[in-house]
């Protein structure tokens, strides 16, 4: 009755009375808004999301990793639990949960199993994402990390997901925001959550519009906070930003400093005494060798100059039916520079790859420094690989550079070169950092040394590159084609910086197309055609003065490639 009186009212235009219900309106909708009832129950709903946000992200990164993983059950099994999951209506699985779970003993409160009934849910959905995220990283990542001996679960915490985090967090702030909302579905398990509070309140004094609008505006608030959380963690993970020392903002605002220098400003010689810079992509290394000596020294000693190092027998590998390494024998003396040359799909990188076995070979062995990498003897005669590949790889100390530079890309250039010696062979950061910054001054980019890799030119990055896969101090080196993907004004920059190395004493074998720098640096050439080796020697021989016709053709197709000076 009385609210056909309002109604009428209103209808016959009694503005006064329209604006004594409007104003009455707006106190009661902030009132319900502010109220404590209220918000208590949004409490519940903010605990639920977290809680079961953080065990489903947890349990989700196990089903992405199941998801990935080589073997066919393991993959099946996470599957089967995403399949059922997703295909069944939440509400059921809550109910299901809260019914089912006192058959097997289990009793709880019902916030814990809405808690439970949320996790499970959630770790399907965060599977998906987590797999796409890891999947977004190129797999050139985690072989370099491998190269450095990184092993599995290193390489996913320091390099794969804090990139795939860029791919990862978009999914996970909508999850979260949905999840919020959902959770007053619990109310059916009888969660005393926030709509379930606006229930109650509405059921006494049918205010359904104020107190609804009043939740909706809770929930607003709440899902507005998590936006901003997703904003600042997107933030966070961007590779674009600019990388500021710690402080630095701060410094900048109010022109003093807070925290440590940059590693650029502690590398650059004072500015009055430095020379002019020369202009970006142009610069060369500086002509001191002493840094690259002294690793090219420690990697092997001297005394030992010229003895056999690395020695491969009947080295075999297939990719499927295809034959790629048909029995290569090779043996690097300590101190060498071997260049492999051949035309492409020789199978050249796939041996410099069974080297440091970041491809397991098929038969034959391989020892660097009288060790195999990875393998002890099988039962049954030859070898097997090992468990603690990792570690067998970090031993042997390999360094990698390849084509494509594999630059960790949420790294800066400092932090690329510290990496492994900090986290794989457990070095002081000071003394890394004090060694990264000398290596990185070595091959010319001190100045640059807190730049992530997207702000590098091709051949700053390959010096880069360099410089990390010295600082782990090798005592061989593998350079995997490192100039073929610099545009030809770039390519002069890494050489330079390798035939230091070479002239520093480093034992190195290299995969190349610049006949050049094997004619000028190589002790001997090794020229490989379909998996064997055609023919080797010093490059006055192989070079000059092939004996094979594969060679000579191979030559006179590399003469006519290379640009003209
Ligand atoms: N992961 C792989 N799976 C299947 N086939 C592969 C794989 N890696 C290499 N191959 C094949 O093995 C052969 C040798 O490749 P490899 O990269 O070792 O040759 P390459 O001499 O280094 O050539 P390029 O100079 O073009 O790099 C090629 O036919 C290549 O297609």
């Amino acid at each position: 009755q009385a609210s056909a009186s309002a109604a009428l009212q209103e209808l016959s235009g009694d503005a006064d009375a329209a604006v004594a219900v409007e104003q009455h309106w707006i106190w009661e909708f902030f009132s319900y808004a502010a109220s404590e009832f209220l918000w208590i129950g949004a409490w519940t709903a903010v605990k639920i999301t977290a809680l079961a946000m953080a065990v489903g992200l947890v349990l989700g990164l196990g089903l992405a990793l199941m998801r990935l993983s080589g073997l066919f059950v393991v993959r099946a099994v996470a599957w089967f639990y995403i399949w059922i999951v997703r295909g069944t209506p939440q509400l059921l699985q809550l109910v299901f949960i809260y019914d089912a779970l006192p058959y097997i003993g289990l009793k709880f409160d019902s916030f814990t199993t809405a808690v439970i009934g949320f996790s499970l849910n959630q770790a399907a959905f965060s599977a998906e994402i987590i797999r796409g995220g890891i999947l977004s990283v190129n797999k050139a990542q985690s072989t370099a990390a491998t190269a450095l001996g990184m092993g599995p679960v290193l390489t996913l915490r320091r390099i794969i997901l804090p990139q795939a985090m860029r791919s990862i967090l978009p999914g996970v702030g909508n999850d979260t925001i949905s999840m919020l909302k959902l959770t007053s579905i619990a109310s059916i398990i009888f969660v005393n959550e926030l709509t379930f509070r606006a229930q109650q309140i509405v059921g006494q004094n049918f205010r359904f519009f104020t107190v609804f609008a009043a939740a909706g505006l809770i929930y607003l608030i709440l899902t507005s906070a998590i936006s901003l959380a997703q904003g600042w963690a997107e933030a966070r993970f961007d590779l674009e930003r600019e990388r500021r020392p710690r402080g630095e903002t701060l410094r900048r605002m109010f022109g003093f400093r807070l925290g440590r220098k940059s590693a650029a400003e502690i590398a650059a010689p004072a500015p009055s005494l430095a020379p002019a810079a020369p202009a970006s992509g142009t610069e060369t290394a500086p002509a001191g060798e002493d840094v690259f000596r002294m690793l090219a020294t420690s990697a092997g000693g001297a005394a030992k100059r010229g003895e056999p190092f690395v020695v491969c027998r009947n080295v075999q590998k297939s990719y499927g039916d295809r034959a790629v390494l048909k029995g290569i024998d090779l043996t690097v003396a300590r101190g060498e520079v071997v260049v492999l040359l051949g035309p492409s799909g020789s199978g050249k990188s796939t041996f410099l790859r069974t080297i440091n076995h970041l491809e397991p070979m098929e038969w034959g062995e391989i020892t660097v420094d009288g060790r195999h990498v990875g393998y002890v003897p099988a039962p049954g005669g030859g070898l097997r690989s090992t468990g603690g590949l990792a570690k067998a790889r970090a031993d042997a100390r390999i360094g990698m550079v390849f084509q494509h530079f594999n630059l960790f890309a949420h790294l800066s250039a400092l932090e690329n070169v510290i990496e492994a010696p900090i986290r794989v062979f457990g070095m002081a950061p000071d003394a890394a950092r004090e060694l990264g910054l000398k290596l990185l001054a070595e091959v010319g980019l001190s100045a640059h040394a807190d730049h992530l890799p997207h702000r590098l030119s091709g051949g700053q990055q390959q010096r880069v590159a360099i410089a990390r896969a010295l600082a782990i101090s090798p005592k061989l080196m593998l350079f995997d084609e490192p100039t073929s993907a610099l545009d030809p004004e770039l390519v002069g920059e890494v050489l330079q910086v390798m035939r230091k190395l070479a002239d520093a004493g480093m034992t190195m074998i290299v995969v190349t197309h610049e006949i050049r720098f094997a004619r000028e640096v190589a002790d001997r050439v090794v020229f490989m055609d379909e998996g064997v080796i055609v023919e080797q020697g010093p490059p006055s021989e192989v070079i000059d003065d092939p004996k094979q016709e594969r060679t000579r053709r191979f030559l006179r197709v590399m003469e006519r490639a290379a640009p003209t000076p």
